[in-house]
């Protein structure tokens, strides 16, 4: 059975705000033109062979490090000056990806943003934005992303299948994120190949660190699995790499660090049991 898609409040209004800055896109740059430009870009980097490097103990778990300027649930976040600087700083602390948020209206954040990223390093990126149309995948191609995200709580399971049949056809990978058993069942239905599970709801916003645990066992041994989201401290990152977990995403905790190299190195090492 496909559920219905998104019926969380803050999920809904982000996706509404989405939709329309997404519709202002297209009018300047239409969907044959952005494919042309996706078809033009540079080959994708292999996100999933770098982060199934997380699999390797004596490396430590794999980083995907956030670009995040503010969020819903916490207000403005850090004053990224160079989101450009900010991700040399995460390269050059051993991140196995970058994460870099385009949604506008409650991230702060841009496809400026993540051209100014993509300049600058030569690691996967994940262009982290609400994926709802064929269009965004496209365009995260053309601006050089290797990555998308695809949140299940907000696609049916034919748009699941679709955008990640696109995502591969454009040599990208998909981090597909569930919260819960029956997502990441209907992911584990679409062949997904990249599952995160976020441990913040995106319907109340609320954050449980435990919660990774609850699912881990329903994550299949062949796929990446990552660890999404609340992150304070390497203890953190270390109990999701005892876990399982492949790749751990980290925001808050990294943009609002004084040295986030340090802070990625800290975090893989106390990953290395
Ligand atoms: O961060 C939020 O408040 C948020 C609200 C609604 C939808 C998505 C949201 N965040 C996206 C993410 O999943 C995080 O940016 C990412 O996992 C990093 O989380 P954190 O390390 O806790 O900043």
């Amino acid at each position: 059975m496909t559920p219905s898609p998104s019926t969380g409040t803050v999920l809904d209004s982000i996706i509404a705000g989405v939709v329309e800055d997404m519709d202002t896109r297209k009018a300047t740059t239409p969907l044959a033109r952005m494919q042309q430009l996706a078809a033009e870009a540079a080959p994708a980097r292999n996100a999933y062979d770098a982060l199934v490097g997380g699999r390797d103990n004596a490396a430590g778990v794999g980083i995907i490090a956030e670009v995040k300027r503010e969020s819903p649930s916490a207000g403005p976040l850090a004053d990224i000056a160079s989101p450009a600087e900010l991700a040399a700083q995460y390269a050059a602390g051993g991140a196995a990806a970058i994460s870099v948020l385009t949604e506008r209206r409650r991230f702060g954040g841009s496809l400026e943003d993540f051209d100014a990223v993509r300049a600058r390093v030569d690691i996967p990126l994940l262009r982290k934005d609400f994926t709802v149309d064929e269009y965004q995948i496209y365009e995260a191609r053309a601006h050089g992303a290797d990555l998308v995200l695809l949140i299940v709580a907000a696609l049916d399971d034919t748009q699941l299948r679709d955008y990640l049949a696109l995502t591969h056809e454009l040599g990208m990978h998909a981090l597909v994120e569930t919260h819960t058993v029956e997502e990441i069942q209907r992911a584990v239905a679409v062949n997904a190949s990249i599952v995160g599970v976020n441990v913040r709801n995106l319907k109340t916003l609320e954050v449980d660190t435990a919660h990774y645990g609850t699912l881990a066992g329903h994550l299949p041994a062949n796929v990446v699995r990552v660890a999404e989201s609340g992150v304070k401290q390497a203890s953190d990152v270390a109990m999701y790499a005892a876990q399982g977990a492949d790749a751990v995403l980290v925001g808050e905790a990294l943009v609002k660090h004084g040295e986030p190299r340090q802070a990625i190195a800290d975090f893989r090492q106390a990953s290395r049991s």
